[in-house]
């Protein structure tokens, strides 16, 4: 269900979005990012990364949370994600198969992310 996007503002973390919505937001030259439950638009990192724009856009639209723990990346990165921090994805899809919370959405994973509870 796409609702168009942001849902609403959340005042403490910024913008709300329907992992759908997230989803239609790439392109060649336009990339957003999940990581966890938070939203990232890298669309003018792209060209920047030190890894390739590609490995970005291949993982645009999805939880990149993984393929970023598997590469090697410096703590830097975090810091950097800051700048690129657009918001989060709606509680709804949060949810796993059988409709339960799933753990991203039970440890505010967007939060503790953020502050650098979560390592990389
Ligand atoms: C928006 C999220 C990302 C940011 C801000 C980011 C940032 C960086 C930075 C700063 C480096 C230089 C090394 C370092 O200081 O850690 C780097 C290297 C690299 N990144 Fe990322 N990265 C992101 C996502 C990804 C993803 C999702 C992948 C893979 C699927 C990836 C693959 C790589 C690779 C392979 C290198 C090594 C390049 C080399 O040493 O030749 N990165 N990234």
């Amino acid at each position: 269900m796409a609702t168009g996007f942001p849902l609403y503002g959340n005042k403490e973390s910024g913008l709300v979005f329907m992992l759908e919505d997230v989803g239609k937001q790439n392109s060649s030259h336009k990339a957003w990012l999940l990581i966890h439950k938070c939203v990232y638009n890298v669309t003018c990192f792209l060209e920047e990364h030190p890894g390739g724009e590609e490995v970005l856009l291949e993982q645009a639209g999805r939880d990149a949370a993984e393929s970023l723990h598997d590469v090697d990346h410096s703590t830097d990165t975090r810091e950097m994600l800051k700048h690129y921090y657009i918001g989060e994805i709606h509680s709804d899809d949060c949810k796993n198969k059988k409709g339960q919370r799933s753990k991203c959405e039970r440890v505010h994973a967007c939060n503790m992310w953020n502050s650098g509870s979560l390592h990389l």
